[in-house]
């Protein structure tokens, strides 16, 4: 019997997109909803948001009711722009490619600030400076030339939307997760879907779902998925496994990001089957060309050297803001040199510097604040200084500070200052340092400074370095705090780290052929060894009940005692 109308219609349906069960009714507005979420509709993950408190929902990780597995994974999409609703760049009359130093600026989702007419706190509030200019076009990337300058392989591959599974490798705020969100804008033009899962919170599960889903869209749809997986280098092996057959197959195109050498972090075969991009750490020219940018989309006027008070030199004041905001050209040079090429802690520190002006215009009257005048706020380069400073980042990753820090925690936590210690920790830390970086020393520390006094001090140290490669910043940092304190406060011996430079020292001053191996200490696998007296007169020391009377030093060492020694 054929079934009824309504029967059909109450008859539970699975969909082939987000696998939930509906009414055989609703499944085809459901299935239209479903493909134009592309599985989600939230934003990259906002990365280390330190300086201004990121709004609710910038860590965006949920997916719209309608396209969320029962088991809500934390797997999101760059397919769909923010909640906002805003518009592309293109449909805002975005710029030509060529434009990286117009005036009108698109902030990465919706209008721009400057062009909404926001004023200049509205502008401040809310989503960090970075994430809010956080580019949607190939146009507005700066820097980076020699792997997407003119005439590359992969701009090329971008641009004909032929998008390769890529390893995206490169330090802090170098544009990893950007270029990610522009290869997600330029394949929702061909209808790709593009799902981010962030290797920090998703389990294999997560991954199996996105893959299952992906799989139903190639079959059903011949539509194609990208997965973007941020910090990549976090997923253990299994979990690496579970997409490698699938990205050899073609059910998903793999963009990971790293800050770790892939080499090392990423499974040999997953590698290569990889194009690895290494990004570099930002110039000073191209952050001064993403401050410029920010400077314009704040509506802030830069005071060039020779510049009176209230000439502006480039740039136009934001039309609602209640004064005009100075900025010296010369604390834009400053904070583009200063942030060692992470363009999310140069944006941020401009942010937080512009922020405090402003904040200290509104309560104070301006001509009795340093650096207000009477028609208007100036940040100079001390306040860039100070808002660095202030938020812990004036911290040269790769330069001076950087040894200064690790040698001031070595150091506090060898004179079992404890809260030196972790004040040094926390330096880093909030500079941006890497936390296996500081593992990693941790582990060095346990055996050079602890040693046999503790020997549990390694195990600490490396399960800390374990514990940080798990989960990363920023829920690693008391895992590194922990371990910290107790190296301040365990008993400390450096007997073997002496004795073991002894023995190096000894080996070094020796002069001639190094003495053989004494024979009875050899090993004699054959009839020949045997015959040459290999082993010859060896005593094994579990046939003896009472203490062994032989020598392991050759012959001319014998009665050395490297822990009596002294280096001089
Ligand atoms: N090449 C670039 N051109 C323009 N803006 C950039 C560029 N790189 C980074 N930015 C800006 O810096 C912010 C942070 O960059 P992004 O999130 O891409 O860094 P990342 O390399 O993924 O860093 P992390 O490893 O810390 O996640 C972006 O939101 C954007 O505003």
């Amino acid at each position: 019997m054929e079934p009824t109308e309504g029967a059909e219609e109450e008859r539970l349906v699975r969909c082939p997109v987000c696998l939930r069960e509906l009414p055989g009714a609703d499944i085809n507005p459901h299935l239209d909803r479903c493909l134009q979420a592309g599985g989600a509709e939230a934003e990259p993950p906002s990365k280390r948001p330190r300086l201004a408190a990121a709004p609710p929902g910038s860590q965006a990780e949920g997916q719209p009711e309608e396209a969320r597995p029962a088991a809500g994974p934390p797997v999101f999409s760059l397919f769909h722009k923010g909640r906002g609703g805003g518009q592309s760049p293109a449909a805002a009359g975005g710029r030509s490619g060529a434009g990286r130093d117009e005036a009108a600026v698109q902030p990465g989702h919706g209008c721009s600030a400057a062009l909404c007419g926001e004023s200049l706190a509205q502008k401040l509030e809310g989503k960090p400076l970075a994430e809010r200019l956080r580019p949607d076009t190939l146009g507005d990337y700066v820097g980076q030339e020699r792997v997407l300058g003119a005439q590359t392989l992969l701009r090329s591959l971008l641009e004909s939307h032929e998008i390769p599974s890529l390893i995206l490798w490169g330090p802090p705020g170098c544009g990893k997760t950007t270029l990610a969100h522009i290869i997600a804008n330029s394949s929702k033009k061909n209808g790709t879907r593009f799902v981010t899962l962030s290797a920090t919170s998703a389990k294999t599960n997560d991954v199996r779902d996105v893959i299952s889903q992906a799989q139903n869209e190639k079959r059903l749809f011949k539509r194609k998925t990208i997965l973007f997986i941020d910090e990549i280098h976090r997923f253990n092996k299994s979990q690496q496994d579970t997409f490698l057959p699938h990205v050899e197959c073609g059910t998903v195109t793999l963009i990971g990001a790293t800050t770790e050498n892939p080499s090392f972090q990423v499974n040999a075969a997953l590698l290569s089957r990889c194009r690895v991009i290494v990004l570099e750490k930002l110039s000073v020219e191209a952050m001064e060309a993403i401050l410029m940018r920010a400077v314009r989309s704040l509506g802030l006027q830069v005071l060039g050297q020779g510049n009176q008070h209230g000439t502006p030199a480039t740039g136009s004041s934001s039309k609602s803001s209640e004064f005009p905001v100075y900025i010296e050209e010369k604390a834009l040079n400053t904070l583009a040199y200063l942030c060692d090429g992470d363009a999310r802690t140069g944006l941020n520190g401009l942010q937080l510097a512009v922020q405090a002006r402003v904040a200290a215009g509104r309560t104070t009257p301006l001509s009795a604040t340093e650096g207000g005048a009477a028609d208007g706020i100036l940040v100079t380069e001390e306040h860039i200084k100070e808002g660095l400073q202030r938020s812990h980042i004036l911290y040269d990753r790769a330069g001076e500070e950087h040894y200064n820090c690790i040698s001031a925690l070595h150091k506090s936590m060898r004179g079992s200052d404890e809260n030196a210690s972790l004040y040094w920790l926390a330096r880093m830390l909030e500079g941006g340092e890497d936390p296996l970086y500081v593992a990693r020393r941790l582990v060095r520390f346990a055996s050079e400074d602890i040693g046999l006094a503790d020997p549990l001090a390694l195990t600490q140290a490396v399960a800390a370095y374990q514990g940080c490669h798990f989960i990363g910043m920023p829920e690693c940092e008391v895992i590194l705090a922990q371990c910290v304190v107790y190296f301040a406060r365990a008993p400390k011996s450096i007997e073997v780290y002496r004795a073991y430079g002894n023995v190096k020292e000894c080996l070094r001053m020796h002069t001639g052929p190094l003495p053989p191996v004494p024979l009875h200490l050899r090993n004699a696998p054959t009839r020949l060894m045997k015959n040459l007296g290999y082993g010859k007169g060896y005593k094994y020391n579990p046939m003896y009940k009472e203490p062994v009377e032989q020598d392991y030093l050759p012959e001319e060492l014998k009665g050395t005692d490297f822990f009596k020694e002294r280096k001089s």
